[in-house]
């Protein structure tokens, strides 16, 4: 008797997802059982290195499909490792895989019913996307050391049915009882519709795949006999020059399960004299949903010769080039190869250190050359870019020219190459950065005012990681980076300003005394040209803005404390002092005191503490 078993909560919210998907290419359902019968012959053929006995008289790896179109039935049958009861149990009942659950995770946060189909497709739900086309699965399995096999069947609700049966062979065969209210087009039980989807979805897979047809001979008799669909072939080792780009296309989008065409292909060969190794590389021109998140993990897939090994290997590929996907095949890999051994290999060391620099190649021939697809890319993965760096600082030769930054006096964003390219002969060795949540909100920072007119450019940092990247990174090419914030931008002379400051020590020291326990220091600035006023942080470099996130992540590692900057050319600081020289302890230097303050808050996109009061004085001075 077979016994019933109730699916995973999870895995009922994902089969309702599938059963009610209005999903258009409902297909790739054929993609995913082929590719876990593929999966499934690897363990195998993995197991079998060790004892070739075990294959018994099944040596020929094979995945063997076939249509029934009367009955509306599709099989796809494997010689793989098969499952035991608890396996079935494990694999068909829950939601084991991270892929699924971030994508369960996604849906949680409301999405639109195109962007759950999206997901769909980037996610690749595995197994259950058969309930999109099938209203009863049935599997039958057995394992290569089990005596028994083992039948599952569902119509996708809430429960299961599994019982032990009798199965003479090895592997997995899984019988798709088609909807029956799927449309004309969607019609899989035709043996033709399966010959052009494996075609298109599963052409590289590494067994043949098998379908009977019905060939007509040039007698015109019907002959039965025994097709491979796929071409078997894996591109990787097809010479380069015989491989169209849409061939690669396909592949990528196959296996990556993308629905756009990569944004660049890296397919080279090294045969230097260390190591040898074929390598297929990726940069996507689209994030994928999980790639801002902690489930995407980056890495390359490993193969020797032919034979998968394993997937996601992350020492390969750079952390700032965490984007790019693909493989690498080498002979030098053995199949049982643990990370642990490959992580202290020389060998890795030498093929990541050729990888990177192909793929940094490739991305700087893109800056070059095809700078509105670049463009497209960093608005894509720029931020997965400088996050990486940020975590490898010591790598920032190998990075920092891939970086674009918008700035004052550039339309477009520009490289750090081209900023020093344009850099003004008077401007000193510095590269000057300005941070704010925007570009206009940038633009209107007091402290802009006289860097750009002297018409140096700026670079813009709006994204939060931007701040704290320009801070570790400290220099280009021997230029400091150089915020706007800072205490001495060099845009005067300094004989100048030290007579200024000397002139005026007083009066700053009584404004300073008027805003005790607001401010650490009031001083005067030559960053200003049209406002009087301005507001910086007491921490060399750091601006307003960083000092407000590190206090949101409660990372402040001192008191955000300010400094009060003075512009001595403006009108305003003109009628200050003379209020001061007729009576320094004049009520209506205290209120002068408090708006300059005030508005410099105000301009830094910060909150005023008192805006009534603020208020008050503005109008006491104004009737
Ligand atoms: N034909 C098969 N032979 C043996 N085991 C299988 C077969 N099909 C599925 N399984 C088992 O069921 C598990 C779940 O399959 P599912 O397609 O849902 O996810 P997955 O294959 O692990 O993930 P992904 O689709 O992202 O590769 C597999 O990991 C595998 O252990």
């Amino acid at each position: 008797m077979p016994e019933k078993k109730q699916f995973q909560t999870e895995t009922k919210q994902l089969l309702n997802l599938m059963i009610n998907s209005i999903y258009t290419h409902k297909e790739i359902f054929l993609r995913e059982l082929i590719s876990n019968a593929s999966d499934a012959i690897d363990k195998m053929k993995f197991e079998s290195l060790k004892d070739p006995e075990i294959l018994e008289n099944d040596t020929v790896f094979k995945i063997f499909i076939d249509a029934d179109e009367k009955n509306k039935k599709i099989i796809i049958e494997d010689n793989g490792i098969g499952m035991s009861y608890d396996d079935v149990v494990e694999n068909l009942g829950t939601i084991a895989k991270s892929g699924t659950k971030a994508f369960m995770e996604q849906l949680k946060n409301e999405k639109s019913d195109q962007e759950t189909l999206e997901m769909i497709g980037q996610f690749g739900v595995g197994f259950y996307s058969a309930f999109m086309v099938a209203d009863k699965v049935t599997v039958e399995t057995k394992k290569w050391n089990e005596d028994n096999g083992v039948k599952w069947e569902s119509d996708g609700s809430g429960e299961y049915e599994i019982e032990y049966i009798e199965k003479k062979n090895r592997g997995t065969k899984i019988t798709l009882h088609l909807r029956k209210d799927l449309e004309d087009e969607d019609n899989f039980a035709k043996k033709e519709k399966l010959e052009e989807l494996v075609r298109k979805y599963s052409n590289y897979i590494r067994y043949p795949i098998k379908m009977e047809v019905t060939e007509t001979d040039e007698d015109g008799k019907e002959q039965k006999e025994i097709k491979t669909i796929n071409s078997m072939e894996s591109l990787w080792r097809k010479n380069k020059d015989d491989i169209a780009e849409e061939e690669y296309s396909e592949f990528y989008k196959e296996t990556y399960h993308d629905w756009t065409d990569p944004f660049d292909v890296i397919h080279f060969k090294a045969e230097g004299s260390t190591v040898e190794f074929t390598s297929l590389l990726f940069i996507p021109a689209r994030a994928p949903f999980d790639y801002y998140t902690k489930e995407y993990k980056r890495g390359l897939s490993l193969y020797s010769k032919n034979v998968f090994i394993m997937d996601k290997y992350e020492e390969l590929i750079p952390s700032y080039f965490s984007f790019v996907k693909g493989l690498v095949d080498s002979p030098d890999f053995t199949l049982n190869i643990s990370r642990e051994i490959l992580q202290h290999s020389k060998n890795i060391k030498v093929m990541k250190k050729n990888i990177e620099k192909k793929i940094h190649q490739a991305l700087k021939s893109k800056i070059n050359n095809d700078r509105e697809k670049y463009q497209e890319f960093w608005n894509e993965f720029g931020r997965g870019m400088k996050a990486g760096l940020y975590e490898n600082v010591d790598k920032k030769d190998k990075v920092m020219d891939l970086l674009l930054f918008e700035t004052s006096n550039s339309e477009k964003p520009i490289t750090l190459d081209e900023y020093i390219e344009n850099m003004k002969k008077d401007q000193e060795a510095y590269i000057y950065y300005a941070v704010g949540e925007s570009r206009d909100s940038i633009d209107n920072l007091p402290q802009m005012e006289a860097v750009k007119e002297k018409g140096f450019d700026v670079l813009y940092l709006t994204d939060h990681i931007d701040e704290f990247l320009i801070q570790m990174l400290h220099d280009y090419k021997g230029k400091q980076f150089k915020s706007i914030s800072s205490s001495d931008l060099k845009l005067k002379d300094t004989e100048e300003k030290k007579k200024e400051e000397e002139e005026n020590k007083d009066l700053l020291g009584k404004i300073k005394e008027l805003l005790s326990g607001k401010v650490k220091e009031v001083r005067l600035t030559d960053k200003l040209k049209k406002s009087p006023v301005c507001i910086v942080s007491a921490h060399e470099g750091m601006s307003i803005n960083m000092e407000k996130v590190l206090k949101e992540l409660d990372q402040m590692p001192f008191n955000a404390e300010k400094i009060l900057e003075l512009n001595p050319d403006h009108q305003v600081f003109k009628k200050v002092k003379n209020i001061y020289d007729e009576n320094p302890e004049s009520d209506l230097l205290k209120d002068y005191a408090d708006i300059l303050y005030n508005q410099a808050l105000l301009m830094e996109g910060m909150k005023i503490e008192n805006p009534s009061d603020f208020v008050e004085k503005i109008n006491k001075l104004m009737s």
